[in-house]
Parts: C-alpha cells; sequence; structure tokens
C-alpha cells in the first residue's frame, strides 16, 4: 500500500502580498504559474482596488490550545476550551480584520462590490460582523447566503460565539426546517434557498439593507437566481426611492470577469494575505483507484502524524464514503497510531449527526472526516490538517428531453481544488494531498459549469413567477438550454401550478405548492393526498423519497440483505415497500439495533422522520387533513399518479410481450428505459404492462428509479388531457 507523493509547497512566503495580481482565483498559494492557475481570465483596465496587509502584527495563533504538560506526548494533551479573549484574539489575526478600516469604507461608498480573499482569511465571518459593528445596516437586517445549511449553521454559531451572544438573538440563521431568528436578529445567516424563498413573500426583500452572497463561485442554481432578484430589488427599491440595498458578493475563486460585466462593472476589492500556510502535495502518478488510494493515504499519514491532527477526505457520495469508513475501521483494528474516530459528511445525514463533526474528539484520538463536496467551501472544522482531495466529484446531468438525469463521476474544477485545500490551514498550518498529479490539475476549467445550465428547472421556475417575475425576461448570468426550460415550464402547467407557459402565473393550487421546499411534483403529490384520503401515508413515503436510499446492502453481506429485504417487498412495487419500511421502522423500539438486524440505514430514515414533522407542518398550517387509508394502497399509488404522472412506461409491445421484454420499457418522451436491478418489481411476472417511476437515471442504459405498477386506467382518472396527448403521441 504506497501512494507517492511529490510536495509542491506552494507556499514560498505564509503571509504573502501579491500587488500585481488582478487574478480572481487566488487560492492557495503565491506562484499562479506553478499552481497552474493562468491569468488568461484577469479583468484587463479596470479599477481595481488591492488592500495591502502589513505582516507586522500577524502572529500565528491557533485558536484551540493545546497545553502540553512540556513534552510532545499528545495523548496527554488537554484540549481547552475558547474563551471570548482567545476568540477576540483569533479575530484580530485574521486578513479581513486587519484591514478593516479600509474595508468598511469601501462597503460604505458602494452599492455593489466583488470581494475576493483567500479562503480562511475571514471574509464570511467578519465583514457582517464589521458591518453590524458600525451599525452600517441601519434599520435593516444583514443576510449573508450559504449554498449549503450545514455552512450556514456552524458560521452564525461560530459568529454569535465570537460577539459574544446566544445564537437566535443578534446573530441567527435560518436553513431549510429551521429557523434560529428573532425579531432582534442583526446578522442572519441563511441559504440561498432560504432567500429565494423569502423573496415570494416580498420580492424587494426590503427587511434587508445589506445582502451578502457569499460563495458566489459555487453557481448553484439558486444562488444564480437570486443574483437577478437582488439586482433587480436594488434597481427598483432605487426608483421607488425606498431604503436602499447594498449587494456584496464574494468568494476566493470565483469567474471575477463573468459577474463584473453582470453587476454593472462594479468595483472588485482583492484582499490579499491568510493566516496560516497549506502545503500542496500531487500524486507523482495517475490513481487508477482513487478510494484505495485515499485510504493508502489515511493510513501512511496516520502512522506519521500526532494525533491531534485531524484528517478531512473528499469523497463522491453516502456509499462510497460508507464503504471507506468500513475499509478504515477494518485496517485500523491493526494499524500503528493513535485511535480513530471515523465521522461521516454529506447532504442526506440527519442535521444533528452532520454537527457532529464539529464535537471534539477525546484527547488523543484522530478524528477522520469523510465528506462529499458539502465541506468543499465556506465551512472551518477546527483541527483540520490534512485534506485529502480525491480529486473527483458526483454531478448530475439533465436532459429536458428525455427527463433522465446521468450521475457521473468527474473530475472536479481548479476552484473546488483550492477550495478542498483551504478546508485546512484555518486554525493551524496545513496540508493538502491530491490523489492525482500536478499536470492532471493544470489541465481542469478553471470553474465547473454552473448548475442552472445542467439540472431540472420546474422548483427554481415555480419560485421565481411565485416571487413575480417573468421567466423569459428575468435577467441570469447564464441563460439555461431553452429545452430545459420549456420542459420545465411545461412540468408546471401539466401539474396544475401556472395558468400558461408564456407569461405564466401562479394558480391557487401553484402559490400553495410553492410553500413547500420540495419539487413541485412532490408538494402536488401532498396537496392531493385529502382527496384520497392519504395524506398520512403521503407525508411517510415523500419524507423518505426525499431521503437517500434507506436499504443498506454492505458488499460482504449483500446476499443475506437481500433475503432480509425479502419482508419489506410488495408486490405492488417499491413505494409501498418504502412505506412498509417507514412504518416498520416507526414502531421498531430500538431503532438502531433494528436497523441493523435488517439491513437498513438508521441514518437515512431518522433524517425522513425529521423531513415528514417538517412537512406535517406545512400541512397543518395550509389546513389539509391528514387521515390514513389504512392498506387501500391503490389510494396511495393513484395520488402518487397525481404528481408523478409525467413518469410512466410501458411495456414495449404491449402486454402482450410477457415475461420475454421484462424490464424493457418506453417513457411518455419516447426514451427506452429499464426496471433497475434493484427494484421489488424486477422478478416480476408476468412484467407489469404500465409503471410510475420516480426517477430516470441514464448510466450505460436508462433505469427507472422507485418504481411501481400502476392500472393502465389510472392515469385517464388522474390526468385525463395528458393522457390522451400520451396515446396520440404513442
Ligand atoms: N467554527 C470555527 N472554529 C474555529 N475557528 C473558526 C471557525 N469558524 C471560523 N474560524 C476561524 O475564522 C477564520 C475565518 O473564517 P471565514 O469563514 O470567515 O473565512 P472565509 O474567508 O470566509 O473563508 P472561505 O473562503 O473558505 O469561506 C478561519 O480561518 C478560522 O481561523
Amino acid at each position: 500500500m504506497c501512494v507517492l507523493f511529490t510536495s509542491l509547497n506552494l507556499y514560498c512566503e505564509v503571509h504573502h502580498i501579491r500587488m500585481d495580481s488582478k487574478y480572481a482565483s487566488v487560492g492557495v498559494g503565491n506562484n499562479l504559474k506553478s499552481n497552474g492557475l493562468k491569468r488568461k481570465h484577469a479583468v484587463e483596465n479596470i479599477k481595481v482596488k488591492k488592500i495591502k496587509l502589513s505582516n507586522d502584527n500577524v502572529n500565528k495563533t491557533n485558536n484551540v490550545k493545546v497545553e502540553t504538560n512540556g513534552h510532545d506526548n499528545i495523548k496527554e494533551s488537554k484540549v481547552v476550551k475558547e474563551t471570548v479573549q482567545d476568540l477576540q484574539e483569533a479575530r484580530r489575526q485574521l486578513p479581513v480584520y486587519m484591514v478593516r478600516n479600509r474595508l468598511l469604507e469601501e462597503i460604505k461608498k458602494n452599492d455593489t462590490m466583488i470581494l475576493i480573499g483567500e479562503t480562511g482569511s475571514g471574509k464570511t465571518t467578519q465583514i457582517p460582523q464589521l458591518i453590524h459593528e458600525q451599525r452600517l445596516e441601519g434599520a435593516g437586517t444583514i443576510a449573508v447566503t450559504q449554498p449549503r445549511r450545514v455552512a450556514a449553521i456552524t458560521i452564525a454559531m461560530r459568529v454569535a460565539a465570537e460577539m459574544n451572544t446566544d445564537i437566535g438573538s443578534i446573530v441567527g440563521y435560518s436553513v431549510r426546517f429551521e429557523d434560529v431568528t428573532s425579531p432582534r436578529t442583526k446578522v442572519k445567516y441563511l441559504t440561498d434557498g432560504m432567500l429565494l424563498r423569502e423573496a415570494i413573500l416580498d420580492p424587494l426583500l426590503k427587511k434587508y439593507s445589506i445582502i451578502v452572497l457569499d460563495e458566489a463561485h459555487e453557481r448553484t442554481v439558486s444562488t444564480d437566481v437570486l443574483f437577478g432578484i437582488v439586482k433587480l430589488a436594488q434597481k427598483e427599491r432605487a426608483d421607488k426611492k425606498l431604503n436602499p440595498l447594498k449587494i456584496i458578493i464574494m468568494s476566493a475563486t470565483m469567474d471575477v470577469d463573468t459577474f463584473r460585466k453582470y453587476f454593472h462593472n462594479c468595483p472588485v476589492i482583492y484582499l490579499e494575505g491568510r493566516t496560516f500556510p497549506v502545503t500542496i502535495y500531487h500524486s507523482k502518478m495517475k490513481q487508477d483507484d482513487y478510494q484505495y488510494a485515499a485510504v493508502c493515504t489515511i493510513f501512511q499519514l496516520h502512522a506519521t502524524t500526532p494525533a491531534n491532527h485531524d484528517f478531512l477526505v473528499f469523497l463522491t457520495g453516502q456509499e462510497e464514503i460508507e464503504t471507506v469508513m468500513y475499509n478504515i475501521k477494518q485496517i485500523a483494528k491493526e494499524a500503528t497510531g493513535p485511535p480513530i474516530r471515523v465521522c461521516p459528511l454529506y447532504a442526506g445525514l440527519p442535521a444533528a449527526k452532520q454537527l457532529q463533526v464539529w464535537r471534539e474528539a477525546p484527547p488523543g484520538t484522530r478524528k477522520i472526516i469523510l465528506a462529499t463536496n458539502i465541506a468543499e467551501a465556506s465551512v472551518t472544522i477546527p483541527r483540520i490538517k490534512c485534506v485529502i482531495d480525491t480529486g473527483v466529484v458526483k454531478e448530475r446531468t439533465w436532459s429536458g428531453g428525455t427527463g433522465a438525469e446521468r450521475l457521473a463521476v468527474r473530475a472536479g474544477s481548479q476552484a473546488a481544488g483550492w477550495q478542498r485545500a483551504g478546508r485546512a490551514g484555518r486554525t493551524q498550518p496545513g496540508a493538502a494531498y491530491r490523489l492525482f498529479t500536478a499536470d492532471d490539475f493544470r489541465s481542469r476549467p478553471l470553474h465547473q459549469t454552473p448548475e442552472i445550465l445542467r439540472c431540472p428547472l420546474a422548483s427554481t421556475l415555480l419560485l421565481l413567477i411565485a416571487a413575480g417575475a417573468e421567466p423569459s425576461t428575468f435577467p441570469l448570468i447564464d441563460t439555461p438550454p431553452p429545452d430545459s426550460v420549456k420542459a420545465s415550464l411545461t412540468l408546471l402547467k401539466e401539474l396544475g401550478a401556472i395558468d400558461s407557459e408564456v407569461n405564466p402565473k401562479l394558480t391557487v393550487i401553484g402559490k400553495k405548492m410553492s410553500t413547500f421546499p420540495i419539487e413541485p411534483k412532490y408538494s402536488k403529490v401532498l396537496l392531493s393526498a385529502p382527496e384520497y384520503n392519504c395524506l398520512d401515508e403521503m407525508l411517510s413515503l415523500i419524507a423518505v423519497l426525499s431521503s437517500e436510499n434507506v436499504f443498506h446492502t454492505p458488499m460482504h453481506k449483500r446476499e443475506e440483505a437481500i433475503k432480509v429485504k425479502q419482508k419489506f417487498l410488495s408486490p405492488l412495487g417499491d413505494h409501498i415497500t418504502l412505506l412498509n419500511v417507514f412504518k416498520a421502522f416507526c414502531k421498531a423500539p430500538l431503532k438502531k439495533q433494528w436497523c441493523k438486524e435488517n439491513y437498513l440505514n438508521h441514518k437515512n430514515l431518522t433524517y425522513a422522520c425529521e423531513v415528514r414533522q417538517q412537512l406535517l407542518a406545512i400541512c397543518h398550517k395550509l389546513n389539509l387533513t391528514v387521515s390514513s387509508c389504512g392498506q387501500a394502497y391503490d389510494q396511495v399509488l393513484k395520488c402518487l399518479l397525481c404528481g408523478l404522472f409525467t413518469n410512466c412506461a410501458w411495456q414495449r409491445g404491449g402486454a402482450a410481450g410477457g415475461a420475454g421484454v421484462a424490464g424493457r420499457y418506453v417513457t411518455a418522451a419516447g426514451a427506452a428505459a429499464a426496471l433497475h436491478p434493484a427494484s421489488a418489481l424486477h422478478a416480476a411476472r408476468p412484467a407489469p404492462p404500465v409503471l410510475l417511476y420516480t426517477e430516470l437515471l441514464s448510466t450505460s442504459r436508462t433505469y427507472m428509479l422507485t418504481v411501481s405498477a400502476i392500472q393502465p386506467q389510472w392515469l385517464h382518472q388522474v390526468a385525463p388531457e395528458y393522457a390522451r396527448r400520451c396515446r396520440a403521441n404513442r
């Protein structure tokens, strides 16, 4: 087991000042040529403001103090919690804090500005605090958006601690299903999706006097839409002589040219310097198996570094994280080095479990965090000394034409590489081990493709229309493919959410749909459920469908896991099977143990319970009657069809094809699709003539995921107009 690295220490000096650089992706390192970032994207001939840092008072203190007993015996170390003084001292060392007066001047002067500063320099935690200390927000509130909920929560907590105040008072956060703010809140961290939801109620976002759009490089659909919303809100507020809106766009690695053009050539402020260096290592040779390479690297480092050096490993998804976690635990039994605590971190993990990553491990124990790109930007996980970057990311792309999604593991962008490396070097000097070569890194695109160019747009368009915008004229940085927009508008029209595809307005049902933070097809299902007397079942089912896979099929116990799954299987298909699982989980007294015995994922089922609670609260607000249809599962499937009627597939050659063509279907859009081998219906004979699928996924073939058998006439009963069109087209 050996992975060879070449050391490319990009830090010639720790507190570097680049007086000549106009390049946005400052990332880590001061040598633009050697880190592969060319200046071809530099903004030429613009008024670039540079804030120069002084090295004088830069003092490398770690704000988690480790008291040792005089020698290097880590096991006997005592971790001391940060006091208010410690926190203030740590603040003073941050590059942003050191140039606060200059920065505040710029903020006062400009209505809109772009701020570029290295990872960990203090943009997210300090800028809003500094603004508030000067009361620049006036009577309004400062909103700071984050692409991910875990970042919004942990940063708000950090800022509240630095300001020595309770979370939810002056500093608060608002994320999907959780609002920890009060009328006193002046600094509010929130996900971009939440601000977008607020824009439905007030498109001018009048309660905010300053909006900080952080991690702009991520280009999530919600952030892209928000750029347009705040730009329009700023103009309209000025035109109507309402309270002015200040906009600050921030990142360490953004494409400045594009943003600057979009925001009327606003000033760009470059902030230089970071507190701690990060040394970058690249693999000397190409690694064919990045999971294997990651495990090798973990144990190489484990044997040679002190226990208080925690590791952060970037992987692509939950299954991969669980496999690597299993391998680490097995190898750790015989490996030399301190005890290990492995913590997963991915979007589908229940909120409380995600936050466990921020808990201190017992002294003398090494924490190894296995994360998806949820931990790539914004977050600070104290004690992370080594980042292990597999260099890959799982990316969904969607075809508006067939409605199929393609899920592929791809090489990440250079910006992602710098962001990942930037998770080290935040509370102490760090290192990033890239499991790919330097040449490979240099050949990668600078930035990833914006999400808006590759994902379904129905949810976003619904919110946009709910906020009173006209999709065809709405100012977006990048225009999504016309067939994506058309397919999404058609879907909204068919769901009854909008009155027309041209100049659309929300219908009554569309307005209700927009209050649910889930896909429109699912909110339509919930709104239809009282009619079928099954809202109780649908809440459970939609909650499970909004979570990650609840089945746990370990490679080494595959046969047994499949055998155990049989007891939940329904001949009607996967949806009722999932309902059986969820009902049994809710009844089980010792849930963790029960999940283990039944090869079910305890975390994902717990997350589904959380989601169900929140959806139920919204249903109560909308006065929907929650009742159960008992065992009348036809009702459940008909109700599901109310939202998913565009997801039907017919057996090729008709039902007469029998068992010979099992698994070969054609969707309403004309795409050939097969039943996924994991489906409860995969072995059904004769194969059901019509299926309802939840997702269509293209890998080597196009598969239907989470599927149920339906009666052909149901489609006519539930969506007669659509059924007629389908029949005419088939
Ligand atoms: N939860 C935390 N625990 C300990 N230190 C923290 C925490 N959050 C922030 N810090 C400290 O504050 C510094 C600044 O963090 P901040 O998130 O403001 O940086 P940033 O410039 O926004 O970084 P990025 O571009 O990566 O988002 C960190 O480098 C770290 O030293």
